[in-house]
């Protein structure tokens, strides 16, 4: 069996992501497995462990970091994430196209380790069309937001060292376009070709 592909999603916070994955997500034909992380953030309301996140406490993501058990990390406006790397390579064993939704650091690691992966950065219409998308979803407060948005323009000029740059615009539009991408490297011979990146 040919093995999954590792594809990695990036982008502001607020600027869809998480949108975009769940139109990719409702289409079987993709064979997407997202890849859930390790995340020292508190949950938000209407999240779930083990689901959006294994939420963890700072002492048990820095064992999993000890422990080697992390494909990449990184530290976010306070919080620290990480992938846990035997899941992604079981679901790519079994053939998935494994999604990490991760922020620019770690998908700078992950790049690095498996040059093979999918990288794709997400850039939103507008600086202030993004800054309408993360307060209106209520998920943070003020200082949060401040934050994130701060940290915004930075992450978009990192864009170029991406493989795709993909605009959300329209939610619908962008998930056509990176399942145009994903669909490809599923055609491709040469990608995952003795790609041995991540394994323990
Ligand atoms: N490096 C890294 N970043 C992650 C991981 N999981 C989530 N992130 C990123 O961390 C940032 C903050 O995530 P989150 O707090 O859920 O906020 P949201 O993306 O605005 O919904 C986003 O850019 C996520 O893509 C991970 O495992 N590793
Ligand atoms: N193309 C779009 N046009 C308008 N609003 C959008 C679009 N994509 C996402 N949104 C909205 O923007 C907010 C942030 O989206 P979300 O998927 O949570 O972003 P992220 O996962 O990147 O942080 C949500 O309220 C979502 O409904």
């Amino acid at each position: 069996m040919k093995r999954g592909l590792l594809l990695v999603l990036s982008g502001p916070s607020g600027v869809g992501k998480g949108t975009v994955r769940k139109y990719l997500e409702a289409d079987p034909s993709l064979k997407l497995a997202y890849s859930t992380s390790m995340t020292t953030r508190k949950p938000r309301a209407g999240e779930v462990d083990g689901t959006d996140y294994f939420f963890v406490t700072p002492e048990e993501f820095e064992k999993a970091q000890e422990n080697g058990e992390l494909l990449e990390s990184a530290e976010f406006v306070g919080n620290r994430y990480g992938t846990p790397m035997k899941e992604v390579n079981r679901l790519r064993d079994e053939g998935k196209n494994v999604l990490l939704e991760i922020e620019v650091q770690g998908a700078m690691q992950v790049q690095e380790k498996c040059p093979d992966a999918l990288s794709i950065f997400i850039i939103p219409p507008s600086m202030e069309e993004l800054e309408r998308r993360i307060r209106g979803r209520k998920s943070e407060p003020e200082e949060i937001i401040q934050q994130r948005l701060a940290k915004a323009a930075g992450e978009i000029k990192t864009m170029n060292r991406y493989k795709y740059i993909v605009c959300n615009e329209d939610p619908k539009l962008a998930a056509d376009l990176i399942a145009a991408i994903i669909r490809r490297g599923m055609e491709s011979d040469s990608l995952n070709a003795g790609d041995e990146c991540g394994t323990v």
